[in-house]
């Protein structure tokens, strides 16, 4: 825990030691705050440094003793952050790695703060449904201002260090021997008046038009954050700091703390953040897992395609620095999709170095761009992002075969197609992969590996592993048409498609699911991606179009309700965003806004009335029940068929990959949250009241689970009993 050692010239330094990111425990906190009064009581030390261990400051409370009972967490960080502002001898922290949440707070309390150039500080604890509740949210407005206070407190940002020095939160940034540096300020200051370095006893700079910030920070988080409250209590525990004594300011700072620890969002915030973490820890049902597989090493990759996936693919293997070879179908995509790779780097570019990054050129892997399958012959991966369109994708596959060097493994970024059809003509199905990445491929955090049936324990160990590699949260599922994410994706999309032909209208539905929390609504996010995608991939299938057998009911497909109107909107040529219009129109082709179209509703009344559809009031609730309750029974269905291995899987999925609000946890956490039975009954009485909706139908696992007496998600896993895991 906690070591106190002196050094000569008096000075004593404090490690925090708590491996692997020496986050304060009770245990710690306690060692430090003994440690602190041995050096405070020394007549020996003059001044003190307090560092990390192992190159790591401090990434603040340790989370895992969250969910014990308050008064078992000992002393509390405040008191000690308080104790160490008011101590005579000055307190220099020296920040390596990271000092995050409860980490920066204690930095804050102390006098001077130097850091390492690679070090991050931040607080992020917004982003686990709670606030900097020792003391952040009063000493750092008083230390950066208003506006820089609530920016960091609101987003959860991790600041760089330069970036630091730039806002006033460090006072001195080195290249090597943070702590000797440190030191060696200590020992400058000792005998300094301490007054003006300590932060609680500093006016707060406000700007003449504060009430107009702390207003438009509050409209700014309600819009990013729907329906959570910690963002907001941020803003209010910072207005408190503004008009507030520093001390009525801790008041309200603790009150509000206590107000969002009695809500559900810490503990669904905190079970996000670890479950993101226990994905990486995958288990096949043969015992292998990611303990006993080692990954081969990814020294070179290769992608082909370089569409809207390929390009993203690209710039996110070169910021992780691996060599890639980039391979189109003939010149002029070539050119253009090099274009636009070279477009992303640069962007890329330009963030590291306004990140103070003096080599970022260097810092990203050199791409080579071609049309020449020979090029890939000594590349140890290839990731496939052509055409959703099985015949190419297998022509592609047999030529790599033919190409690539044994050892090299071959993924496809399929967003739904049979893993083990592409396999199976391959020289090496045990080597086949999808690697399903999320639009904008160099941003969005998740990727779905998807394991076929002949895929080999080190495949996945690998793709697993270059996930990591690429700084993405790998999430391990099993083989099924579209996988978890589009597989869920799609029966919500399509719900929200009847409930328009039953009577809401499309902007309605949007409101509705985005005041719950999701990032974008069914409407916009189609409009967004393209209607035409699922257009294609429906003519394909034969749901519509030319394959589509004569004589076809428009409003079924077999015993299940079908909605032809986004077949009917892409015959028109509305295919979203790109075309100006969709169930939205647009200010031009490509432009963003979307406004509600008059053009449509004519269009839906006409079609009512075709289909002698009558329309009721549909109510905010059965939007959300309905879409999100469909989504959640799949959810339980893929438990059931072992396509995903536990439902913390489908959470993370959401939360990454499709804007879930990670304030209720993703799907299943929501779903324990309404209760289980209250799901089930919800779902009951939809499906009565909808019969052609098969898919509203309740999962067995979920009976199941209810006739179990509902147990904690944790348990579910083992009520599964003995199925066939896809994993
Ligand atoms: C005592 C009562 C207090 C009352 C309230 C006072 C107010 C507070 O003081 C509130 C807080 O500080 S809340 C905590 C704020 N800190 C954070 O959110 C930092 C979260 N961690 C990170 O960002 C990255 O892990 C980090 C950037 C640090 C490292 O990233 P990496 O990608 O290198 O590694 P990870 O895989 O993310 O993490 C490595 C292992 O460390 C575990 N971990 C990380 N942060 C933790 C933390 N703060 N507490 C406990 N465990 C933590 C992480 O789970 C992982 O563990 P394993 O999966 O077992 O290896
Ligand atoms: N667009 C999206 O949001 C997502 C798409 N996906 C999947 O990723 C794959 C690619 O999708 P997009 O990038 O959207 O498609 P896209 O149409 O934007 O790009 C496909 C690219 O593949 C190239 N290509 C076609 N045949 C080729 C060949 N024989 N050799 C080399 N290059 C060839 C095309 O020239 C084009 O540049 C598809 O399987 C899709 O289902 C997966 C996740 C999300």
């Amino acid at each position: 825990m906690a070591t106190f050692r002196h050094i000569c010239d008096s000075v004593a330094v404090i490690t925090l030691s708590n491996p692997p990111v020496n986050a304060l425990s009770s245990a710690l906190i306690q060692a430090l705050q003994k440690a602190l009064g041995e050096a405070i009581r020394d007549s020996a030390v003059e001044a003190i440094v307090i560092c990390g261990d192992k190159g790591k400051f401090c990434a603040g409370a340790d989370i895992r003793e969250f969910n014990k009972p308050s008064q078992k967490r000992g002393p509390h960080l405040l008191l000690l952050t308080d104790l160490i502002e008011s101590n005579k001898k000055p307190v220099v922290a020296a920040i390596e790695g990271v000092a995050l949440g409860g980490g920066l707070e204690l930095a804050l309390g102390c006098h001077y703060r130097v850091a390492h150039v690679q070090a991050r500080v931040g607080l992020p604890e917004v982003l686990l449904g709670i606030l900097p509740a020792a003391s952040g949210t009063q000493r750092l407005p008083r230390l950066i201002g208003i506006a820089a206070a609530l920016t960091l407190i609101t987003t959860g940002k991790y600041v760089p260090a330069r970036e630091a020095l730039k806002l006033g939160i460090v006072d001195k940034v080195v290249g090597e021997n943070t702590v000797d540096e440190a030191i060696r300020l200590a020992k400058k200051v000792i005998g300094q008046p301490l007054g003006s370095r300590q932060l609680s006893t500093l006016p707060v700079q406000c700007p003449p038009n504060v009430e107009a910030l702390l207003a438009e920070a509050m409209v700014k988080v309600k819009k990013q954050f729907r329906g959570a409250q910690s963002p907001q209590a941020c803003i209010e525990a910072v207005r408190a700091a503004v008009h507030l004594p520093y001390t009525e300011g801790i008041k309200k700072e603790q009150e509000l703390y206590q107000f969002l620890n009695a809500t559900h969002e810490p503990r669904a915030q905190q079970y996000a953040f670890f479950a993101e973490r226990e994905v990486a820890k995958w288990t096949l049902p043969s015992g292998a897992s990611w303990k006993t597989v080692s990954p081969q090493p990814i020294h070179t990759a290769a992608v082909i395609g370089l569409g809207t996936m390929g390009r993203g693919i690209v710039t996110s293997l070169a910021k992780a620095k691996i060599p890639v070879v980039a391979l189109e179908q003939d010149k002029r995509q070539l050119d253009i999709g090099s274009k636009a790779v070279m477009s992303l780097l640069d962007r890329e570019i330009l963030k590291m170095e306004q990140l103070g990054h003096t080599e970022a050129t260097n810092s990203l892997g050199p791409v080579r761009f071609t049309l020449d399958y020979d090029e890939l012959k000594d590349v140890d991966i290839v990731i496939e992002a052509v055409f959703e369109n099985m015949a190419l994708k297998k022509d592609i596959f047999r030529r790599l075969s033919v190409v690539c060097k044994p050892e090299a493994f071959l993924c496809t970024n399929t967003s739904g197609l049979n893993i083990d059809e592409i396999a199976s003509v391959t020289n090496r199905p045990q080597m086949v992969i999808g690697t399903h990445f999320f639009s904008p491929a160099h941003i969005m955090k998740l990727l779905e590996v998807v394991r076929g049936c002949y895929t080999s324990s080190t495949t996945i160990s690998t793709a697993m592993r270059l996930a990591k590699m690429l700084g993405k949260i790998g999430v391990l599922v099993g083989n099924c048409p579209s996988f978890v994410g589009n597989r869920l994706m799609r029966l919500y999309v399509e719900q929200a498609v009847f409930l328009v032909e039953e009577g809401s209208k499309p902007e309605e539905i949007d409101l509705a699911l985005e005041d719950f929390g999701l990032a974008m609504g069914p409407f916009r996010m189609m409009d967004l991606a393209g209607l035409d995608i699922g257009w294609k991939a429906r003519t394909e299938i034969g749901l519509t179009g030319p394959k589509l057998p004569i004589g076809t009911p428009a409003r079924q497909r077999g015993s299940k309700r079908y909605s032809p109107l986004p077949d009917i909107l892409c015959e028109q040529g509305r295919f979203g965003q790109k075309s100006g219009q969709g169930w939205y129109k647009y200010e031009k082709s490509g432009g963003r806004n979307a406004m509600p179209d008059p053009w449509l509703y004519n269009f839906l009344s006409e079609y009512r009335c075709i289909h002698n559809l009558k329309t009721r009031n549909i109510t905010q609730e059965e939007v959300i029940e309905r879409c999100l309750y469909i989504l959640i029974n799949q959810g339980f269905k893929v438990l059931e068929e072992g396509i995903a291995s536990d439902p913390k899987d489908i959470d993370v999925i959401y939360n990454n990959g499709y804007g879930w609000p990670k304030h209720t946890g993703g799907p299943m956490y929501y779903a324990s949250l309404v209760g289980l039975p209250v799901v089930l009954t919800k779902l009951e009485k939809y499906y009565e009241d909808n019969p052609d909706i098969l898919d509203l139908k309740p999962s067995n696992f979920l009976k199941k689970l209810v006739a179990s007496g509902t147990p904690p998600l944790k348990e579910w896993r083992s009520h599964l009993g003995s199925q066939s895991s896809k994993l």
